[in-house]
């Protein structure tokens, strides 16, 4: 694969990724937008029968379209994978904050002076646990991917040993969420970090905590 690049960590070295231009990047971040409008009138639709038919074929017909010219592996921008770190921020189809994954609110972060991380998201229906609220998994994995961009964002990356929430209100749909994560201490090869989701009005619904440790290497 032209241009792609591995990182010397051997989690990463199995699969080689695509670098794509900021152009590219564009290009199919606003195909993915679509998807998501997609998928969210696929849950709303009321249309007849008739149509969802005639529907379903022309989805299956783009699909295919799209397909013709699949990568094995979904790429990534910038420089790819350099570093375990670094390089994971190049994730463009990550399943939260990947503005090229459908499935991702996406979730678009702020890098913080101070090493903390901050997001101000929406979940809307396709996201639903209990009726009109956030599912409780949803949210983990949006914490889970915030303090793990804590951890990275102070040097200190590492995979996820352990999460912890407490759930202290129901989270809403269709209202503007705020998440932050910061790290709380090192032990070694141990990044501790706390994080939590606050509703519209400022309410804290999750608070999280989570440790991760960064595989030894060789
Ligand atoms: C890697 C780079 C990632 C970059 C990410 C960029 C940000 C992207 C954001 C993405 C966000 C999404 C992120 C995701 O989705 S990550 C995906 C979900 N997580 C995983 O799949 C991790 C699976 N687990 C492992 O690979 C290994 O078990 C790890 C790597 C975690 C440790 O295996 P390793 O063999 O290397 O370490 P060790 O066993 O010698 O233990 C070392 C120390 O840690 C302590 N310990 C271990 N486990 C636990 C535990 N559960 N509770 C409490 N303590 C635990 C242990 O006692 C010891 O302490 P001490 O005796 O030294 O005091």
């Amino acid at each position: 694969m032209p241009g792609a690049r591995t990182s010397a960590h051997p989690i990463f070295t199995v699969q080689p990724r695509e670098p794509l231009d900021e152009r590219r990047v564009e290009h199919l971040s606003a195909l993915a937008a679509e998807v998501r409008r997609l998928n969210e009138a696929t849950v709303h639709t009321a249309l007849p029968e008739e149509e969802l038919t005639e529907l379903t074929a022309q989805v299956r017909a783009l699909t295919d379209r799209l397909d013709a010219a699949r990568r094995a592996f979904p790429p990534v921008s910038g420089d790819g994978y350099t570093t375990p770190g670094e390089g994971m921020l190049q994730q463009i189809a990550s399943p939260v904050t990947g503005e090229l994954n459908p499935i991702a609110p996406p979730c678009r972060i702020e890098f913080l002076e101070d090493g903390s991380v901050r997001t101000e998201f929406t979940l809307n229906f396709l996201y639903e646990g209990p009726p009109g609220l956030a599912h409780g998994g949803v949210s983990a994995m949006v914490l889970d991917q915030l303090l793990g961009l804590a951890a990275n964002n102070n040097g200190t990356p590492g995979l996820t040993a352990s999460l912890e929430l407490r759930y202290r209100r129901p989270t809403p749909l269709g209202q503007r969420l705020t998440a932050e994560a910061r790290i709380d201490r090192i032990e070694g090869r141990k990044a501790y970090a706390v994080g939590r989701i606050l509703n519209a009005e400022g309410k804290v619904t999750i608070e999280a905590t989570a440790m991760f440790v960064m595989p030894m290497l060789g």
